[in-house]
């Protein structure tokens, strides 16, 4: 597990042109979600295309400590014997969720409405991340939860004997917040209501339609307002688990910055909720092709052709973007250093409080690697050097974050002289395969 071994130092050296096919790994959001929501549904559950990162990984382990049957088949292909809405069985240990956020808080949420006590910790990184955005809600079904002091983990989380149901506005644009108030609700009489003002990936909503909840979305004012019916019984599905638009920027962003690349990313998600990334690149000028748009695993994808693109140009990212492209702001910031022109992104202070200070570490980052960089609590201003412009020549901490990691290791893929990262065994919670399937393209990746 990350942040328990040795640190791995990485170095990106100048790479001459990417070209190949670049199949990037399953999505995270939708494999931590195909193994929770399979554990609450009576029967078996298989899985294909399943993330096999460390995130995940420690979210199985959880799903088995609550009591589901989870199989690893063979690469990706997993089942899952559920126990049904309200199954979970108490741990007889502490739950640890490693580096992940998505995974301690969906998994709180599906506990919170048991009569079941569980104990969560985690890595250094997940260790000081709030935990109270869920346990606030969760109270409202009559949850308790004891934790360090700003609601950190380690946490113990109470369940709820006789749940009620409750109605939520969320005060934060969070899928993860949402998910767990949903996963509660499921096992509360009557209905849950979850109001979000910002629209946020909408996963657990499509999965649970597919598991046999009832759910309705109303688009209304005051934004979306997610009903969900509790108590159901949710029917095991298989889930085609589709690539990781998350994890497809890597290769995408390198593809736009290395002279004479010209890659074929296939199955990217054209999820209204999660293609933020991909409109901003478009808008700065980049060379993205998007073919043969299609359906898989429930979710719309195209494959996209990706080149260089030397004439990108800053942009002011729109603030309503934000949720759609959260995770990919790092990388983001690192083609608005290659860019013309100043790149603005505002309304990101929730990057703040993700697996590290993720404008933090971004800004000073790119700061060594020789970049003029502006922040405030909200904002990251990147001032672009062009393509080519970046000096790197630095190391880059990563403060236990994957994201960090492969952002600065696209940088030193188009940079002036090579970047180093202190450590890039975070890469392993979410894109196990990331260093060979960057070496395959022509990339210069070394360790240490
Ligand atoms: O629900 C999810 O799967 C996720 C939601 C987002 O977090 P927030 O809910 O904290 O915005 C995102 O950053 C994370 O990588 C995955
Ligand atoms: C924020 C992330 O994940 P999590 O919140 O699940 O740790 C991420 O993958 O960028």
């Amino acid at each position: 597990m990350s942040g328990h071994g040795e640190a791995q130092p990485m170095t990106a050296t100048k790479s001459g042109p990417l070209r190949g096919v670049a199949e990037v790994p399953g999505d995270k959001s939708i494999s931590h979600r195909s193994l929770i929501f399979g554990a609450m549904a009576v029967g078996e559950t298989r899985v294909t295309g399943l993330l096999e990162g460390q995130d995940v990984l420690d979210t199985a382990s959880a799903m088995r400590a609550f009591g589901a049957d989870v199989i690893r088949h063979g690469q990706g292909e997993w089942s899952v014997h559920g126990v049904g809405v309200g199954g979970f069985r108490e741990p007889a240990d502490v739950i640890d969720c490693g580096n992940s956020g998505t995974g301690v808080r969906l998994i709180m949420g599906t506990m919170a409405t048991s009569a079941i006590t569980a104990t969560f910790t985690g890595d250094a990184s997940l260790r000081k991340r709030p935990m109270g955005r869920v346990t606030d809600p969760l109270s409202l079904f009559g949850t308790r939860a004891y934790g360090r002091a700003g609601g950190r983990l380690p946490m113990t989380v109470v369940g709820a004997a006789n749940p009620v149901p409750v109605r939520y506005a969320l005060p934060v644009a969070s899928a993860q917040v949402k998910s767990a108030v949903l996963l509660a609700g499921l096992n509360a009489p009557g209905q849950t209501v979850v109001i979000e003002k910002e629209p946020t990936r909408d996963h657990s909503e499509r999965m649970l339609l597919g598991f046999g909840a009832e759910l309705t979305v109303e688009k209304t004012a005051e934004g979306n307002v997610i009903t969900l019916t509790g108590r159901p019984e949710l029917r095991p599905q298989t889930v085609a688990v589709p690539r990781d638009p998350s994890s497809a920027a890597f290769p995408v962003c390198a593809a736009l910055l290395v002279e004479g690349s010209d890659i074929m990313v296939p199955g990217v998600s054209q999820n209204l909720t999660r293609n933020g990334l991909y409109l901003t690149l478009v808008e700065m000028g980049a060379d993205i092709e998007f073919m043969n748009p299609r359906e898989e695993g429930g979710e719309p994808v195209a494959d996209l052709r990706v080149r260089f693109s030397p004439d990108m140009k800053g942009i002011e990212v729109p603030d309503e973007r934000a949720p759609s492209m959260i995770d990919e702001y790092p990388v983001l910031s690192v083609v608005a250093a290659f860019a013309t022109g100043k790149t603005v992104m505002r309304g990101v202070k929730e990057l703040r409080v993700k697996e590290s200070d993720r404008i933090d570490a971004m800004a000073r980052g790119l700061e060594a690697c020789g970049v003029r960089v502006e922040e405030d609590e909200d904002t990251l201003i990147v001032h672009g050097l062009g393509a080519g412009g970046v000096q790197g020549g630095a190391t880059c901490a990563t403060h236990l974050d994957h994201r960090i990691a492969m952002s600065f290791m696209v940088c030193g893929m188009a940079s002036k002289k090579p970047v180093s990262v202190d450590d890039a065994s975070p890469i392993l919670t979410s894109f196990p395969v990331f260093e060979g399937l960057m070496q395959a393209l022509g990339a210069d990746l070394s360790r240490g």
